[in-house]
């Protein structure tokens, strides 16, 4: 198998081999809607062989040293294979250029922190001894292996992502059965065959690809998966933790996020990364900005800026050099979003830009005249559109960013050290970001949220407490 190129056929990545199925599914191109690589469409079988394999795979002794030196080998070849890679994500994602090389440069991070996260897998002393009648005993604890883990994973980040799973998951001793989002695939098969060169062991990765629904079912039947690791919308999210039983499952799902302008803020900074962190990937960013509260003083002097900046933003096709803001996954997700726009404008909001679709390409909007009951406010747009409503106080504000049925990031631009330090105690969210917007991620932070955003923390360090258990020995001496 080599790299994505028109109208590429590939095969699903089972105990190494790359197998061709008879029903095969088409990838768009989701700049021009053409068909540009077809996947396979993998069936129970395929599924039971997958689990089967990475059960297998699994008892093969693989020391954490090897972990490491195969996922820092990897991390190279991505590196390596940037542009490669990078040029897949502006077709399969229609994410722009420039944003899909800062994504390739971020996994190969995530490789490179799993890697050394390898090297530091430990348990404790647990003093047993202080324990009357214990006084000839001692303990520790050592971490091992769920088992078999299976991850699946969304289209909108569809390497980064998946280095989120794969890497931590590999990097504790796992084996893992990969699904990635049926309209972004090939990044992810394009992974698999990079792993393999890196030295993975046949069996410790699969990827299966076809229909999302009927791959998960199969694989929360099969009693052989030991946990469950997914990242995308809250509908999958609860619907496999309800069949998963008593396994472990980690849950990385939605969010409308807020960020608050306060008006003691730097409000040109303030802007300017608002305006960038709320169109990002044409908005399909689980962290991206949706609803601004600004303080009613500066809110006529920040919106004047905000548009400003976002009218700078160039919406087009995502290979070329230039653009910001590429086309929205599917042209029926764009006419959602068009369809919120336009039912939040009969309820009273004004656009104060854009609002206007083109196929899957959405014009970054602006709306003002809110209120906090519209869906372009109470849901997840997951689309080019940030919502601007303003507060008197402090706690009026806290408020209205805790009016959510999410809690995954939220955002807050002030100088005051008082409210910085009130709303990380009273916000309910998995992070606060100060002076900046929600969508601020490194990937060795702990990321993950609370309410319907999910539980469970990513990044690496955090993911691997996840994925694996805490087992004691106790020593009667
Ligand atoms: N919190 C985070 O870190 C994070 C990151 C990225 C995206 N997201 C969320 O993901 C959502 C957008 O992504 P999406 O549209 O790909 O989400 P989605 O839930 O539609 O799909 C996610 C994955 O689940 C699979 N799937 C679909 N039905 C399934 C089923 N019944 N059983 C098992 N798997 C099934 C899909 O094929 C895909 O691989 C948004 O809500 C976004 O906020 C969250
Ligand atoms: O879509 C949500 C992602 O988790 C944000 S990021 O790409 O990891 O920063």
């Amino acid at each position: 198998m080599t790299t994505l190129t028109t109208g590429k056929q590939y095969g699903l990545y089972i105990n190494g081999k790359w197998e061709q199925t008879a029903e095969m599914m088409e990838v768009l191109n989701k700049y021009n809607q053409e068909v540009t690589a077809h996947i396979s469409v993998a069936e129970k079988e395929h599924v039971d062989a997958a689990v089967q394999g990475a059960k297998e795979a699994v008892k093969a002794p693989f020391s954490p040293y090897a972990r490491y030196e195969v996922l820092m080998k990897a991390a190279q070849l991505l590196v390596e294979r940037c542009e490669e890679f990078a040029q897949v994500l502006a077709l399969e994602v229609g994410k722009p250029i420039r944003e899909s090389r800062g994504e390739i440069e971020r996994a190969a991070q995530t490789l490179v922190i799993s890697a050394e996260e390898a090297k530091r897998i430990h348990g404790e002393g647990i003093p047993v001894e202080a324990a009357p009648g214990s006084e000839n005993r001692m303990a520790f604890t050592v971490r091992v292996p769920v088992g078999v883990i299976a991850a699946i994973t969304p289209f909108n980040v569809p390497v980064n992502l998946v280095c989120h799973k794969i890497g931590p998951a590999l990097a504790a001793g796992n084996s893992v059965v990969l699904k990635p989002a049926e309209v972004t695939p090939i990044c992810a098969l394009m992974l698999a065959e990079l792993m393999e060169e890196a030295g993975l062991p046949k069996g410790r990765l699969q990827v299966l690809t076809g229909d999302g629904a009927k791959i998960g079912e199969w694989l929360l039947e099969n009693k052989d998966v030991n946990m469950f690791t997914f990242t995308g919308s809250p509908r999958v999210g609860e619907y496999i933790r309800s069949k998963a039983g008593l396994r472990k499952v980690a849950l990385e799902l939605g969010n409308n996020s807020a960020t608050i302008v306060h008006n003691d803020a730097n409000i040109e900074q303030a802007a300017s990364l608002i305006a960038q962190k709320s169109f990002n990937n044409a908005g399909q960013v689980c962290i991206s900005v949706q609803r601004v509260y600004v303080q009613e003083d500066i809110f006529a002097s920040f919106i004047a800026l905000l548009k400003q900046k976002t009218e700078k933003l160039v919406v087009g096709d995502p290979s070329d050099e230039s653009t910001d803001i590429g086309p929205m996954i599917r042209i029926g997700e764009a006419e959602r979003v068009e369809s919120w726009v336009n039912e939040a404008v009969e309820q009273g909001a004004t656009i104060a830009l854009g609002g206007k679709r083109n196929g899957a390409l959405y014009e970054p909007t602006i709306l003002t005249h809110v209120n906090d009951d519209m869906k372009v406010c109470r849901q997840e747009v997951f689309g080019p559109v940030v919502s601007v409503a303003t507060y008197k106080e402090k706690d009026e504000v806290i408020a209205k960013v805790n009016d959510s049925d999410y809690g995954l990031q939220a955002g807050l631009f002030t100088n005051d050290l008082q409210f910085a330090m009130k709303a990380s105690r009273e916000i309910e969210v998995g992070g606060l970001i100060v002076n900046d917007a929600s969508a601020y991620r490194v990937d060795h932070m702990p990321y993950g949220g609370v309410k319907n955003s999910g539980n469970g923390k990513e990044g690496p360090k955090y993911a691997i407490e996840e994925m694996t258990e805490e087992r004691i020995i106790v020593l009667n001496l």
